[in-house]
Protein backbone atom coordinates (compact mmCIF):
# COMPACT_ATOMS: atom_id res chain seq x y z
CA UNK A 1 0.00 0.00 0.00
CA UNK A 2 1.52 3.04 -1.14
CA UNK A 3 1.57 6.32 1.19
CA UNK A 4 1.79 9.14 -1.22
CA UNK A 5 -1.24 10.71 -1.80
CA UNK A 6 -0.02 13.78 -3.94
CA UNK A 7 2.90 14.70 -5.56
CA UNK A 8 4.42 18.03 -7.77
CA UNK A 9 6.63 17.60 -11.00
CA UNK A 10 8.51 20.06 -12.75
CA UNK A 11 11.14 20.85 -15.63
CA UNK A 12 13.88 23.07 -14.49
CA UNK A 13 16.61 24.86 -15.94
CA UNK A 14 17.28 24.83 -19.95
CA UNK A 15 14.17 23.32 -21.27
CA UNK A 16 15.50 19.67 -23.16
CA UNK A 17 13.39 17.84 -25.75
CA UNK A 18 11.91 14.55 -24.00
CA UNK A 19 11.21 16.90 -21.10
CA UNK A 20 7.45 16.64 -22.27
CA UNK A 21 7.88 13.18 -22.07
CA UNK A 22 8.95 12.92 -18.59
CA UNK A 23 6.55 14.90 -17.47
CA UNK A 24 3.55 12.76 -19.12
CA UNK A 25 5.00 9.36 -17.54
CA UNK A 26 5.44 10.85 -14.35
CA UNK A 27 1.75 11.73 -14.53
CA UNK A 28 0.29 8.43 -16.38
CA UNK A 29 2.44 6.80 -13.56
CA UNK A 30 0.41 8.78 -10.96
CA UNK A 31 -2.70 8.11 -12.39
CA UNK A 32 -1.91 4.69 -12.14
CA UNK A 33 -0.82 4.34 -8.81
CA UNK A 34 -3.67 6.29 -7.87
CA UNK A 35 -2.44 9.12 -6.61
CA UNK A 36 -2.70 13.06 -7.24
CA UNK A 37 -0.28 15.27 -9.19
CA UNK A 38 0.14 18.69 -9.28
CA UNK A 39 2.35 20.50 -12.65
CA UNK A 40 4.47 23.37 -10.96
CA UNK A 41 5.10 26.27 -13.34
CA UNK A 42 8.21 27.25 -14.40
CA UNK A 43 10.08 25.25 -12.52
CA UNK A 44 11.48 26.53 -8.84
CA UNK A 45 10.03 29.71 -9.68
CA UNK A 46 6.50 28.17 -9.59
CA UNK A 47 6.96 26.98 -6.76
CA UNK A 48 8.25 30.35 -5.15
CA UNK A 49 5.14 32.06 -6.81
CA UNK A 50 2.35 29.61 -6.01
CA UNK A 51 1.85 28.59 -9.63
CA UNK A 52 -0.10 24.76 -9.84
CA UNK A 53 -1.47 22.99 -12.47
CA UNK A 54 -3.41 20.09 -11.59
CA UNK A 55 -2.97 16.83 -13.75
CA UNK A 56 -5.00 14.22 -15.20
CA UNK A 57 -4.49 11.28 -17.65
CA UNK A 58 -5.75 13.97 -20.01
CA UNK A 59 -3.70 16.58 -19.55
CA UNK A 60 -0.78 15.36 -20.87
CA UNK A 61 -2.15 13.70 -24.01
CA UNK A 62 -0.29 14.44 -27.22
CA UNK A 63 2.61 15.86 -25.55
CA UNK A 64 5.08 12.84 -25.97
CA UNK A 65 5.75 14.05 -29.06
CA UNK A 66 6.38 18.03 -28.54
CA UNK A 67 9.90 19.87 -27.58
CA UNK A 68 10.05 22.75 -25.21
CA UNK A 69 7.93 21.80 -22.02
CA UNK A 70 4.22 22.17 -21.15
CA UNK A 71 5.21 22.89 -17.20
CA UNK A 72 7.55 26.08 -18.86
CA UNK A 73 10.91 26.65 -17.32
CA UNK A 74 12.77 28.87 -15.74
CA UNK A 75 15.56 29.88 -13.81
CA UNK A 76 15.25 31.20 -10.68
CA UNK A 77 17.62 33.07 -8.42
CA UNK A 78 15.06 33.35 -5.75
CA UNK A 79 15.03 29.58 -5.03
CA UNK A 80 18.97 30.45 -4.23
CA UNK A 81 18.18 32.23 -1.26
CA UNK A 82 17.20 30.53 2.28
CA UNK A 83 14.27 33.13 1.74
CA UNK A 84 13.01 31.93 -1.53
CA UNK A 85 13.14 28.51 -0.34
CA UNK A 86 10.90 29.51 2.53
CA UNK A 87 8.42 30.45 0.83
CA UNK A 88 8.69 27.30 -1.65
CA UNK A 89 8.14 25.49 1.23
CA UNK A 90 5.01 26.76 2.68
CA UNK A 91 3.65 26.33 -1.23
CA UNK A 92 4.28 23.03 -1.25
CA UNK A 93 2.49 22.44 2.32
CA UNK A 94 -0.80 24.74 1.10
CA UNK A 95 -0.91 22.30 -1.91
CA UNK A 96 -0.32 19.18 0.74
CA UNK A 97 2.27 17.61 -1.73
CA UNK A 98 4.45 14.73 -0.09
CA UNK A 99 6.74 14.38 -2.63
CA UNK A 100 8.42 16.20 -5.91
CA UNK A 101 9.63 14.96 -8.89
CA UNK A 102 12.20 17.50 -10.75
CA UNK A 103 13.17 17.47 -13.78
CA UNK A 104 16.58 19.64 -14.72
CA UNK A 105 20.10 19.49 -14.91
CA UNK A 106 22.99 19.81 -12.30
CA UNK A 107 21.54 23.02 -11.16
CA UNK A 108 17.77 21.44 -10.48
CA UNK A 109 19.77 18.64 -8.81
CA UNK A 110 21.34 20.81 -6.80
CA UNK A 111 18.43 23.00 -5.22
CA UNK A 112 16.33 20.48 -5.06
CA UNK A 113 19.29 18.36 -2.60
CA UNK A 114 19.58 21.59 -0.26
CA UNK A 115 15.70 21.98 -0.25
CA UNK A 116 15.14 18.07 0.81
CA UNK A 117 17.07 17.89 3.25
CA UNK A 118 16.64 21.61 4.58
CA UNK A 119 12.91 20.68 4.64
CA UNK A 120 13.11 16.91 4.51
CA UNK A 121 11.36 16.41 1.77
CA UNK A 122 11.55 13.78 -0.80
CA UNK A 123 12.35 14.78 -4.15
CA UNK A 124 13.78 12.75 -6.98
CA UNK A 125 15.55 14.21 -10.07
CA UNK A 126 15.16 13.24 -13.77
CA UNK A 127 18.00 14.37 -15.94
CA UNK A 128 16.95 16.20 -18.39
CA UNK A 129 19.41 18.85 -19.88
CA UNK A 130 21.04 18.65 -23.49
CA UNK A 131 24.42 18.90 -22.19
CA UNK A 132 24.40 15.41 -21.12
CA UNK A 133 26.94 16.84 -18.00
CA UNK A 134 25.39 14.44 -15.18
CA UNK A 135 27.27 11.58 -13.54
CA UNK A 136 25.84 8.53 -13.01
CA UNK A 137 23.76 7.67 -15.77
CA UNK A 138 24.70 7.23 -19.30
CA UNK A 139 22.72 9.78 -21.01
CA UNK A 140 19.95 12.63 -20.08
CA UNK A 141 16.61 13.27 -21.46
CA UNK A 142 17.40 15.98 -24.34
CA UNK A 143 20.97 14.65 -25.20
CA UNK A 144 20.57 12.67 -28.19
CA UNK A 145 17.71 14.86 -29.88
CA UNK A 146 20.30 18.09 -29.56
CA UNK A 147 23.56 15.78 -31.12
CA UNK A 148 20.92 15.44 -33.68
CA UNK A 149 19.74 18.11 -34.53
CA UNK A 150 23.90 19.52 -34.61
CA UNK A 151 24.55 16.83 -36.88
CA UNK A 152 21.83 17.97 -39.27
CA UNK A 153 23.42 21.44 -38.91
CA UNK A 154 26.73 20.77 -39.91
CA UNK A 155 25.89 18.45 -42.60
CA UNK A 156 24.04 21.42 -44.27
CA UNK A 157 27.02 23.78 -43.34
CA UNK A 158 29.61 21.43 -44.58
CA UNK A 159 28.12 21.31 -48.35
CA UNK A 160 28.34 25.23 -48.33
CA UNK A 161 31.77 25.05 -46.85
CA UNK A 162 33.08 22.65 -49.21
CA UNK A 163 31.26 24.45 -52.30
CA UNK A 164 33.25 27.48 -51.64
CA UNK A 165 36.48 25.84 -49.83
CA UNK A 166 36.33 27.55 -46.68
CA UNK A 167 37.25 26.35 -43.12
CA UNK A 168 34.36 26.67 -40.72
CA UNK A 169 34.14 26.83 -36.87
CA UNK A 170 30.41 25.71 -35.56
CA UNK A 171 30.35 26.50 -32.28
CA UNK A 172 27.74 24.12 -30.15
CA UNK A 173 25.92 24.08 -26.56
CA UNK A 174 27.31 22.47 -23.97
CA UNK A 175 27.90 24.86 -20.79
CA UNK A 176 31.41 23.35 -19.49
CA UNK A 177 30.92 19.78 -20.83
CA UNK A 178 32.23 18.87 -24.52
CA UNK A 179 29.53 16.07 -24.82
CA UNK A 180 28.07 17.48 -27.55
CA UNK A 181 31.11 18.46 -29.61
CA UNK A 182 32.61 15.36 -29.75
CA UNK A 183 29.86 13.06 -30.28
CA UNK A 184 28.41 15.27 -33.63
CA UNK A 185 32.23 16.03 -34.29
CA UNK A 186 32.46 12.32 -34.68
CA UNK A 187 29.07 11.97 -36.00
CA UNK A 188 29.62 14.61 -38.82
CA UNK A 189 32.75 14.57 -39.65
CA UNK A 190 34.72 17.23 -37.95
CA UNK A 191 38.00 17.56 -38.68
CA UNK A 192 38.95 18.95 -35.57
CA UNK A 193 36.73 19.12 -32.12
CA UNK A 194 37.63 21.99 -29.45
CA UNK A 195 36.68 20.65 -25.66
CA UNK A 196 36.96 22.18 -22.41
CA UNK A 197 37.89 18.63 -21.59
CA UNK A 198 41.27 19.14 -23.51
CA UNK A 199 44.06 21.30 -23.27
CA UNK A 200 44.32 22.36 -26.79
CA UNK A 201 46.18 25.45 -27.55
CA UNK A 202 45.79 27.92 -30.40
CA UNK A 203 49.34 26.38 -32.07
CA UNK A 204 47.84 23.08 -31.59
CA UNK A 205 44.59 24.25 -33.77
CA UNK A 206 47.04 25.95 -36.08
CA UNK A 207 49.49 22.69 -36.71
CA UNK A 208 46.00 20.32 -36.89
CA UNK A 209 44.81 22.73 -39.53
CA UNK A 210 48.17 23.44 -41.94
CA UNK A 211 48.20 19.15 -41.43
CA UNK A 212 44.95 19.06 -43.11
CA UNK A 213 45.55 21.27 -46.05
CA UNK A 214 48.97 20.17 -46.75
CA UNK A 215 46.86 17.00 -48.03
CA UNK A 216 44.95 18.54 -50.02
CA UNK A 217 42.23 19.24 -48.03
CA UNK A 218 40.25 22.68 -49.13
CA UNK A 219 37.87 22.59 -46.41
CA UNK A 220 37.04 21.78 -42.86
CA UNK A 221 34.74 21.66 -39.84
CA UNK A 222 36.26 22.59 -36.51
CA UNK A 223 33.70 22.14 -33.77
CA UNK A 224 33.90 24.02 -31.09
CA UNK A 225 32.32 23.23 -27.45
CA UNK A 226 30.68 26.81 -26.03
CA UNK A 227 32.86 25.78 -22.83
CA UNK A 228 36.31 25.32 -24.58
CA UNK A 229 39.24 27.18 -22.93
CA UNK A 230 40.93 28.50 -25.75
CA UNK A 231 38.99 32.03 -25.75
CA UNK A 232 36.07 33.42 -28.12
CA UNK A 233 35.21 31.84 -31.47
CA UNK A 234 34.87 34.89 -33.39
CA UNK A 235 38.62 35.74 -31.73
CA UNK A 236 39.81 32.44 -32.60
CA UNK A 237 38.57 32.71 -36.43
CA UNK A 238 39.85 35.96 -36.84
CA UNK A 239 43.31 35.09 -36.11
CA UNK A 240 43.26 32.00 -38.49
CA UNK A 241 42.15 34.12 -40.86
CA UNK A 242 44.92 36.91 -40.31
CA UNK A 243 47.33 33.86 -40.55
CA UNK A 244 46.17 31.72 -42.96
CA UNK A 245 43.50 34.41 -45.49
CA UNK A 246 43.42 31.29 -47.80
CA UNK A 247 41.13 29.34 -45.97
CA UNK A 248 38.62 31.98 -45.47
CA UNK A 249 37.33 31.00 -42.53
CA UNK A 250 33.61 31.30 -41.25
CA UNK A 251 32.06 31.51 -37.95
CA UNK A 252 28.27 30.06 -37.14
CA UNK A 253 27.20 30.21 -33.74
CA UNK A 254 24.03 27.08 -33.35
CA UNK A 255 22.72 28.88 -30.25
CA UNK A 256 19.19 28.01 -29.15
CA UNK A 257 18.08 25.42 -31.82
CA UNK A 258 20.03 23.14 -30.12
CA UNK A 259 17.11 22.90 -27.66
CA UNK A 260 14.27 22.83 -29.63
CA UNK A 261 12.50 20.07 -31.55
CA UNK A 262 10.33 17.06 -31.17
CA UNK A 263 12.48 14.50 -29.56
CA UNK A 264 14.11 11.24 -31.22
CA UNK A 265 13.12 7.49 -30.45
CA UNK A 266 16.03 7.39 -27.67
CA UNK A 267 14.78 10.36 -26.17
CA UNK A 268 11.95 9.31 -25.44
CA UNK A 269 12.06 6.03 -24.02
CA UNK A 270 14.20 7.45 -22.11
CA UNK A 271 12.39 10.00 -20.63
CA UNK A 272 9.41 7.22 -20.30
CA UNK A 273 11.44 4.80 -18.58
CA UNK A 274 12.79 7.97 -15.73
CA UNK A 275 9.30 9.06 -15.71
CA UNK A 276 7.94 6.41 -14.38
CA UNK A 277 10.80 5.17 -12.19
CA UNK A 278 10.61 8.62 -10.90
CA UNK A 279 7.18 7.80 -9.17
CA UNK A 280 8.46 4.18 -8.07
CA UNK A 281 11.74 5.25 -6.53
CA UNK A 282 8.96 7.91 -4.56
CA UNK A 283 6.53 5.02 -3.41
CA UNK A 284 9.64 3.40 -2.59
CA UNK A 285 10.38 6.07 -0.02
CA UNK A 286 13.72 7.32 -1.68
CA UNK A 287 14.40 10.67 -1.44
CA UNK A 288 17.64 13.09 -2.47
CA UNK A 289 18.55 11.20 -5.74
CA UNK A 290 18.64 11.27 -9.61
CA UNK A 291 17.13 8.08 -11.26
CA UNK A 292 19.55 7.26 -14.26
CA UNK A 293 20.09 5.04 -16.98
CA UNK A 294 23.83 3.16 -17.15
CA UNK A 295 24.01 0.18 -19.57
CA UNK A 296 20.19 -0.31 -20.33
CA UNK A 297 19.50 -0.52 -16.69
CA UNK A 298 17.87 2.18 -14.25
CA UNK A 299 20.21 3.41 -11.41
CA UNK A 300 19.49 5.46 -8.39
CA UNK A 301 22.38 8.11 -7.62
CA UNK A 302 22.33 9.88 -4.61
CA UNK A 303 22.37 13.81 -5.44
CA UNK A 304 25.32 14.39 -4.08
CA UNK A 305 27.20 11.66 -5.87
CA UNK A 306 25.95 13.04 -9.36
CA UNK A 307 26.62 16.30 -8.60
CA UNK A 308 30.43 15.61 -6.59
CA UNK A 309 31.66 13.59 -9.57
CA UNK A 310 32.30 14.54 -12.84
CA UNK A 311 31.87 12.70 -15.91
CA UNK A 312 34.60 12.02 -18.47
CA UNK A 313 34.44 12.38 -22.00
CA UNK A 314 35.21 9.27 -24.17
CA UNK A 315 38.84 8.88 -24.85
CA UNK A 316 38.42 6.73 -27.58
CA UNK A 317 36.22 9.10 -29.31
CA UNK A 318 38.35 11.69 -28.94
CA UNK A 319 41.16 10.09 -30.69
CA UNK A 320 39.11 9.05 -33.48
CA UNK A 321 38.64 12.26 -34.68
CA UNK A 322 42.13 12.84 -35.61
CA UNK A 323 42.10 8.90 -37.18
CA UNK A 324 39.37 10.01 -39.11
CA UNK A 325 40.28 13.39 -40.82
CA UNK A 326 42.16 11.78 -43.61
CA UNK A 327 45.79 12.16 -42.72
CA UNK A 328 48.81 10.52 -41.70
CA UNK A 329 49.62 9.52 -38.24
N1 LIG B 1 23.05 26.35 -5.41
C1 LIG B 1 21.73 26.38 -5.64
N2 LIG B 1 20.86 26.55 -4.61
C2 LIG B 1 19.53 26.58 -4.83
N3 LIG B 1 18.97 26.47 -6.05
C3 LIG B 1 19.78 26.31 -7.10
C4 LIG B 1 21.20 26.24 -6.96
N4 LIG B 1 21.75 26.06 -8.20
C5 LIG B 1 20.72 26.04 -9.04
N5 LIG B 1 19.54 26.17 -8.41
C6 LIG B 1 18.19 26.27 -8.98
O1 LIG B 1 18.08 25.39 -10.10
C7 LIG B 1 17.72 26.15 -11.25
C8 LIG B 1 18.22 25.48 -12.49
O2 LIG B 1 19.63 25.43 -12.49
P1 LIG B 1 20.47 25.78 -13.82
O3 LIG B 1 19.99 27.09 -14.33
O4 LIG B 1 21.89 25.64 -13.48
O5 LIG B 1 20.00 24.69 -14.88
P2 LIG B 1 20.23 23.12 -14.93
O6 LIG B 1 19.22 22.46 -14.06
O7 LIG B 1 21.65 22.79 -14.65
O8 LIG B 1 19.83 22.80 -16.43
P3 LIG B 1 20.67 23.16 -17.74
O9 LIG B 1 22.12 23.15 -17.40
O10 LIG B 1 20.26 22.13 -18.72
O11 LIG B 1 20.22 24.53 -18.15
C9 LIG B 1 18.30 27.53 -10.97
O12 LIG B 1 17.68 28.52 -11.74
C10 LIG B 1 18.00 27.68 -9.49
O13 LIG B 1 16.65 28.06 -9.27
O1 LIG C 1 19.07 29.51 -22.45
P1 LIG C 1 20.14 30.19 -21.67
O2 LIG C 1 19.70 30.63 -20.32
O3 LIG C 1 20.81 31.25 -22.48
O4 LIG C 1 21.27 29.12 -21.35
C1 LIG C 1 22.12 28.55 -22.29
C2 LIG C 1 22.76 27.35 -21.66
O5 LIG C 1 21.76 26.38 -21.41
C3 LIG C 1 22.09 25.17 -22.07
O6 LIG C 1 21.47 25.18 -23.35
C4 LIG C 1 21.56 24.00 -21.29
O7 LIG C 1 22.24 23.93 -20.08
C5 LIG C 1 23.61 25.22 -22.19
O8 LIG C 1 24.10 24.32 -23.16
C6 LIG C 1 23.83 26.68 -22.48
O9 LIG C 1 25.11 27.07 -22.04
MG1 LIG D 1 23.36 22.52 -15.92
Amino acid sequence: MNKLSKIGVLTSGGDAPGMNAAVRAVVRKCVYENIKVTGIIKGYQGLVNGDFLPLNAGSVSGILKDGGTMLKSARCPEFRTPEGRATAYENFKKQKLDGLVVIGGDGTFTGANIFGREYNIPIIGVPGTIDNDLFGTDLTIGYDTALNTVVDAVDKIRDTATAHSRLFFIEVMGRDAGFIALNAGVASGAEVVLLPEKKTSYDDLKRFLEKQYSYSKDSSIVLVAEGKKMGNTFEIAQRVNEEHPEYDARVTILGHLQRGGSPTVADRVLASELGVAAVEALIDDQKSIMVGMVDGEIVHVPFNQALKNKKGINERLFNLINVLSGGKK
